[in-house]
């Protein structure tokens, strides 16, 4: 099975992006939804949240609103955020690797938004990264309900540049010159990659829920 890692900046298209992937027949993992889920009702990092941001967690759930708030404005309060979830969400992948892998899957997907923040390039096999013109990008995200220039601003300012991203990408799919272009694109990857031998899953000695540090 060969693993695809997909990223992309706020409003290139990585959602868009995993949609025509699933569709093409490759089961996909999204990073947010897993950290909704942690973060949710009954959620494994809802205690450890609770005793890591007091008064965050209320009836159960930890509300993301309150959480941003305390860790978006304070680099080191998001490192201790990031050191809860990202072993978990780590834990998740791979747990979702050796499913596909057991249904015979031949391509698996990971979304990650922060795939190269996370070193999670030395993850996968092979890197994608959505992008599109700022222009395009800056209408999409300005398009949004609740969204101003100011917040945008913001955003961008905390992820790494499109232009880094793809400068370190194994592919770059274009999302801005309308949705053929763009699942033509990815098409071509999905036949070149079937052609390669890609990593056996699950890993030697592998436990399902166990948490591998990168
Ligand atoms: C702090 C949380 C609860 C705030 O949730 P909320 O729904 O208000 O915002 P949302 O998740 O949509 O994020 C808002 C913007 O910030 C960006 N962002 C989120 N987490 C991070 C991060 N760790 N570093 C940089 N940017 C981030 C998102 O990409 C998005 O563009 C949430 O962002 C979170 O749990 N972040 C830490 C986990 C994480 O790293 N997630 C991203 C990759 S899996
Ligand atoms: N390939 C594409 N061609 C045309 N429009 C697109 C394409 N991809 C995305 N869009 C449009 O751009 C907007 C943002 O797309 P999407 O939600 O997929 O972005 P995203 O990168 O997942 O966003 P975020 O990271 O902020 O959650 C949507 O309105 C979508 O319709």
């Amino acid at each position: 099975m060969i693993v695809l890692g997909l990223t992309g900046s706020i409003g290139m298209g990585k959602s868009t992006a995993a949609r025509m992937l699933q569709a093409m027949g490759a089961p996909v993992c999204d990073s947010d939804a897993v950290v909704h889920g942690l973060l949710g009702r009954g959620g494994r990092a809802v205690p450890v949240i609770d005793a890591a941001f007091p008064g965050v967690v209320i009836d159960g759930v930890a509300n993301r609103t309150a959480l941003g708030a305390a860790v978006f404005r304070d680099p080191h309060a998001l490192k201790r955020l990031e050191a809860i979830l990202h072993p978990m969400v780590q834990a998740a992948q791979r747990d979702f690797l050796a499913r596909a892998a057991r249904r015979g899957a031949k391509i698996a997907v990971l979304d990650i938004p922060l795939l190269f923040e996370t070193h999670g390039e030395r993850r996968v096999d092979a890197t994608i990264v959505v992008s599109a013109p700022f222009a395009v990008q800056r209408a999409r995200v300005l398009a949004r309900p609740g969204m101003t220039a100011e917040k945008f601003a913001g955003i961008l300012a905390r992820q790494m540049p499109d232009a880094e991203k793809r400068r370190r990408a194994d592919h770059v799919v274009p999302t801005g010159a309308g949705r053929l272009v763009t699942r033509r694109a990815l098409q071509g990857i999905v036949r070149d990659v079937v052609r390669r031998p890609g990593r056996h899953w699950p890993p030697r000695g592998y436990q399902p829920g166990q948490i591998h540090h990168a």
